[in-house]
């Protein structure tokens, strides 16, 4: 075992997350045995005194068996449907399975808008504390009956990296179908090679991360999201089959480990870069983008040329060039109806015709986050 892999041993704080692919059969039903293999080594780690909290997925596919659905259906109303029927068995079956050591679960449903907007983040972070100091196993989901298309992650791995950051984890572990990371999608006929270790972009950049099995959603492009939001914050990753929980936990050579990268940024501008897309946009001219994104300036109403969306103040909306790429994201601090009246007026102007409350920045710099221009959506805050 490394040095690094063994802090998996050590830690005393977990996040936990198991795909779909993991806790399901073909046929939409729970698979019990699995639930039972993943909860015994758990629960031998509680024993130990660490506390855990597990993101599990699986609602939509346990749905399907009880609606007769033959196949994960494609609309938003069906899956709802879905997740609401599986998610009650889900949970009943966590709770039967960690019960035959003695331990009780919380189940905890959270939404993109819990991870981005402070005071729900701050409730759902006291929640998940209490229910720690109570002894009890979080068992976390996203609440996929509220959420629309817009707002939801959709996959569950980018919300166990946001959980992981919230709850100051000392490591996430993502379990899926597949063992490791590859270079390329092992069902491929061919075959592929084992990452072992990820220590920034660079190493991934001859990876062909491939869509998802059957019934998961996310595949390996939200898998290494996932990651790169918990390195960012300090913290390590290690992806691996659910088959291999325990090698992992106990710092063993398993699945790809992801290091660290030592940063920690504040905790609202990261959910700001890894929240849904925003509700909105502004386009900005040259000068703008060379304030906002060059000199790290806040964004005046006189710089923007255009706004499209519906969206409330305390909304995050992107930022984008004129060319339309999104270069930043930022936390608005007007409707987007009061917008179109503001737009190339200076502040001053502004403030003399409508009221002292108009001489504001449309966006303060402490609430823009920039955006990489690559797959990952993740920012340098
Ligand atoms: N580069 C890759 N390395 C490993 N697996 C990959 C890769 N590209 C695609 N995959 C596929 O991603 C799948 C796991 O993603 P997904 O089905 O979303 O899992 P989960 O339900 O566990 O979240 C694996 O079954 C694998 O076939
Ligand atoms: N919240 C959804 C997660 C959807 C999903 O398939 O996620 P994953 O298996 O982690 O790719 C559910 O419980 O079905």
């Amino acid at each position: 075992m490394n040095a690094e892999r063994g802090g998996l041993r050590t830690a005393s704080r977990l996040v936990v997350k198991v795909g779909s692919s993991s806790l399901t059969t073909p046929q939409g039903m729970i698979d019990g045995d699995r639930v039972d293999a993943l909860v015994d080594v758990l629960a031998a780690r509680r024993a130990g005194g660490t506390q855990i909290v597990l993101v599990s997925s699986g609602a939509i596919a346990a749905g399907l068996g009880p609606l007769g659905l033959p196949t994960r259906p494609r609309d938003l109303a069906t899956q709802q449907a879905a997740a609401s029927v599986g998610q009650g068995v889900l949970i009943a079956r966590y709770t039967s399975s960690f019960a035959r050591y003695g331990l009780r679960v919380g189940q905890v449903l959270l939404t993109a808008d819990d991870m981005m907007r402070r005071s729900h983040h701050r409730n759902a972070q006291r929640t998940l504390d209490r229910l720690l100091e109570l002894g009890i196993v979080p068992v976390v989901n996203e609440n996929d009956t509220v959420a629309t298309d817009e707002i939801r992650f959709g996959d569950n791995d980018r919300l166990a990296a946001l959980v992981t950051h919230l709850m100051h984890a000392d490591a996430l572990l993502l379990l899926s179908d597949v063992d490791a990371l590859y270079d390329g999608d092992p069902r491929r006929p061919g075959g592929a090679n084992r990452l072992t270790d990820v220590r920034g972009p660079a190493d991934l950049a001859d990876v062909e991360l491939g869509r998802s099995g059957r019934v998961g959603t996310g595949g390996m492009v939200t898998k290494v999201q996932a990651a790169r939001i918990a390195t960012g914050a300090g913290v390590p990753v290690v992806l691996t089959a659910a088959a291999h929980a325990a090698q992992a936990l106990a710092g063993a050579d398993v699945g790809t480990y992801f290091h660290p990268d030592g940063r920690h940024p504040g905790t609202r501008l990261l959910w700001l870069a890894h929240a849904a897309t925003g509700r909105g946009r502004l386009h900005l001219d040259h000068g703008a983008v060379e304030a906002v994104v060059g000199r790290r300036m806040s964004l005046l109403p006189a710089g923007v040329t255009a706004v499209e969306g519906d969206f409330s103040a305390g909304d995050p909306v992107d930022l984008c060039g004129p060319h339309g790429d999104a270069v930043a994201r930022g936390l608005v601090n007007f409707d987007s109806a009061e917008i179109p009246g503001l737009l190339g007026r200076s502040t001053r102007e502004l403030a003399g015709s409508l009221g002292p409350e108009y001489e504001r920045e449309l966006i303060h710099r402490d609430d823009i986050v920039l955006l990489e221009p690559d797959l990952s959506g993740a920012s340098h805050v």
